[in-house]
């Protein structure tokens, strides 16, 4: 999940005066930073660092990652005139990628490197938004207003998406993860529509690639069905969801990931404890767990909890 790294002084001096697209394209930074958390936590497994807007900046957006914002696009993309500032992409365009995943799988050895990329709908609201976005009234409005210049810009991102996850696959990830984070502002029917087609080329275009792909977006309960649907091996849900109840609704044939809320690491160790627990025992019910967050780890976070959650984690699947 987003900023695994945030909550470590290890990471915020290394970050110290280096912009956050500075620090994803230098292999060295992105390898020290990626290990930073496994090291402290025995995690088992490492989310590379980047970030979802990295390709799309390679495809020639001018955007930033302002810090406690988010991503923000110096000229959104409202019109068909716009989209020409969307190239596709070169797997050589996101070298640097290649180049940190390599490092990272000699260095984590038997630990496995999780890539990952944008889904087209949650890397259009920021193009199309300029930046985070409560409502997503821009991004609807092309969606149910100008169709065509919505498909046009979707097919475009997820040719830009599969470049970049199968640069990543070659460079020798070990699993996916797409994150459509803001697909929960959709109904079931209009994500169907308008968005599940373009998600399912990404995730069918990895078919062949021998790697777990995972789904992952926020407030999806109603969307649970369908992420499954658009080609996930697993598919991630946030914390509103019990993983029994998401199981039932996703079926036999896909694993679950998730889904502790960020918010109980505060409630102290008792809590955190119980409820971790009870995330185990439901997601036990599934063909296969991915013990997670149900989203990013809060930058206030005690990094002493996480370490103990995951020695707890630990301890009980292992019995
Ligand atoms: C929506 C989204 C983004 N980025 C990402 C998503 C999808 C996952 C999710 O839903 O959280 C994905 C992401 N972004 C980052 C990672 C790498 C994992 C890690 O090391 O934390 C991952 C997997 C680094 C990052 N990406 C970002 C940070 C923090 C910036 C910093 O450290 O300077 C990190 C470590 C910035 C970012 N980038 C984005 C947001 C909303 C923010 C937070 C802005 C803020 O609150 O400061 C866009």
């Amino acid at each position: 999940m987003r900023q695994a790294g945030r909550s470590l002084p290890e990471y915020r001096k290394i970050r110290a005066g280096v912009g956050m697209l500075e620090s994803c394209r230098r292999p060295e930074l992105v390898t020290e930073i990626t290990l930073q958390p496994v090291r402290r936590h025995d995690v088992d497994a490492a989310i590379l660092f980047s970030d979802i807007v990295v390709p799309v900046a390679a495809a020639g957006i001018d955007l930033d990652i302002v810090a406690g914002t988010g991503p923000v696009v110096a000229e959104p993309i409202r019109t068909a005139g716009d989209l020409e500032r969307l190239r596709p992409i070169t797997p050589e365009d996101v070298g640097f990628v290649a180049e940190s995943v390599r490092l990272l799988v000699a260095e984590l050895g038997a630990t496995p490197l999780i890539g990952f990329a944008g889904a087209p709908f949650t890397l259009a609201s920021y193009l199309i938004e300029g930046g985070p976005s409560r409502t997503y009234l821009k991004t609807k409005a092309m969606m149910y207003g100008q169709p065509e210049l919505w498909n046009a810009l979707l097919t475009r991102l997820s040719e830009i998406t599969l470049t970049f996850l199968r640069t990543q696959v070659d460079a020798g990830v070990s699993a996916v993860q797409l994150f459509d984070s803001w697909a929960g502002a959709l109904s079931e029917a209009d994500y169907r529509q308008y968005v599940m087609p373009h998600s399912a080329a990404v995730l069918r275009g990895l078919l062949g690639a021998g790697v777990p792909r995972i789904h992952f977006g926020v407030g999806t309960a109603v969307l649970l069905e369908a992420m499954g649907e658009a080609g996930a091996d697993v598919v991630g849900v946030d914390w509103r969801t019990p993983l029994d109840v998401a199981t039932k609704r996703i079926g036999p044939d896909r694993s679950v990931q998730g889904n502790l809320d960020p918010a109980i690491l505060f409630a102290g160790w008792e809590t955190v404890e119980r409820e971790a627990r009870r995330v185990l025992a439901q997601g036990a019910s599934a063909p296969g767990h991915i013990f997670n967050l149900g989203h990013g780890v809060m930058p206030e976070t005690d990094p002493e909890i996480l370490t103990r959650l995951v020695a707890l984690v630990h301890d009980v699947s292992s019995r």
